[in-house]
């Protein structure tokens, strides 16, 4: 059992609200940007690759965002059609925005960096007025991602989001996802990113993101357990801040701490470690299990992740999750 308690009588599990967009992933990989030639095209964007992990778990997921009147859109929208995601209130832009892009480069497994285009995108231009409340209204958890704060009117579109999941009683998940080169300033980043930790349940991020969060705060010595503590005396229940390979760290309201070890991995890349750690731990707190036991499911699709080319089509299903934490337990029992 996990403290957090799930509505009844709801008729999706997740709805996130926030970004869909392109993940072009070099295919000539160990080698900088500049001597790639050909990428894969995956649907990306962090809420986007989050729901499409849910959704490979067997819940039943809801988007909410925008995306562009072209072909890339349509290839967003139908992709999570196929992974049975309702896209009811993914909105079509019809002002000539374009998809927001992400170019990977994979140096090496460890050495990764994206190269963002993202003038005009349409994710930002979701408007408040474009959040359907029975959409919000009908879901058990809502997830909403940082980077949707960085302009309006998303901005106001996520904070529209979050009231209606006050209404309704939603749970509220925070996935920090900060990418600086969204945002104009970092006074602006930190004063939104912390006005909005304050109505959810569970926030999650790394160790920089926190650290960007609390820049204008005296937590000098970075320490875990003084960042987790703040967010109880508004409404969250459990904070993660997470440590790369080193593993993460959760703290509940009810004075617990929690570790969790990063599993052994094949590392291709980096990123996507995120986007399927918050998947596979959001998903075991859903099934009620202990904070532990889900941040352990969180780092075992994380590390499948961070072993395949892409973020979004390499989400695990629940067997090839279960399947790998069996075997990596076998490989290595404590
Ligand atoms: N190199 C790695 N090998 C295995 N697991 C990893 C590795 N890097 C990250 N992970 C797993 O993914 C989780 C989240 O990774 P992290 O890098 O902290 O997040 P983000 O991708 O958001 O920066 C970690 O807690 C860990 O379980
Ligand atoms: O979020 C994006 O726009 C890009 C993602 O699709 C991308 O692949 C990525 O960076 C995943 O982020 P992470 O899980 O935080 O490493």
């Amino acid at each position: 059992m996990n403290s957090i308690r799930f509505p009844e009588g709801k008729t999706l599990d997740f709805v996130a609200v926030g970004r869909l967009c392109i993940d072009l992933n070099a295919n000539e990989i160990n080698r900088p940007m500049e001597d790639t030639v050909t990428f894969t095209k995956y649907v990306g964007g962090s809420p986007a690759n989050i729901c499409i992990g849910m959704a490979r778990l067997g819940l039943k997921i809801g988007f909410v965002g925008k995306v562009a009147d072209d072909q890339m859109g349509r290839f967003i929208v139908r992709y999570l059609e196929r992974e049975g995601i309702g896209t009811d209130n993914v909105v079509t832009d019809r002002t000539g925005a374009v998809t927001g892009l992400a170019f990977t480069e994979i140096k090496s497994p460890t050495d990764c960096s994206i190269l963002m285009y993202r003038d005009n995108a349409a994710d930002l231009l979701l408007t408040a007025a474009e959040v359907r409340e029975e959409v919000v209204a009908g879901a058990k958890l809502l997830l909403i991602s940082g980077t949707a704060l960085a302009k309006s009117p998303s901005r106001e579109a996520v904070f529209q989001s979050l009231e209606y999941a006050r209404r309704h009683g939603a749970v509220i998940a925070f996935d920090l996802d900060y990418r600086p080169y969204t945002w104009a300033s970092e006074e602006e980043t930190a004063a939104y990113y912390n006005l909005a930790a304050e109505k959810c349940d569970i926030v999650i991020g790394t160790r920089e993101e926190f650290d960007m969060m609390e820049r204008f705060e005296a937590n000098t010595g970075h320490d875990d357990r003084v960042t987790a503590a703040k967010w109880f005396d508004y409404r969250a229940q459990i904070v993660i801040i997470k440590h790369g390979k080193d593993g993460s760290i959760a703290y509940a309201k009810d004075g617990s701490s929690h570790r969790a070890k990063s599993f052994k991995a094949n590392v291709v890349k980096t990123f996507g470690a995120g986007d399927s750690y918050a998947a596979g731990f959001l998903y075991g707190l859903m099934q009620q299990w202990p904070i532990a036991r889900s941040m352990e499911y969180g780092s075992a699709a994380a590390a499948i992740v961070v072993s395949s080319h892409s973020c979004s089509d390499a989400m695990p299903t629940k067997e090839q999750v279960d399947e790998f934490i069996r075997m990596s337990n076998a490989a290595s029992p404590n």
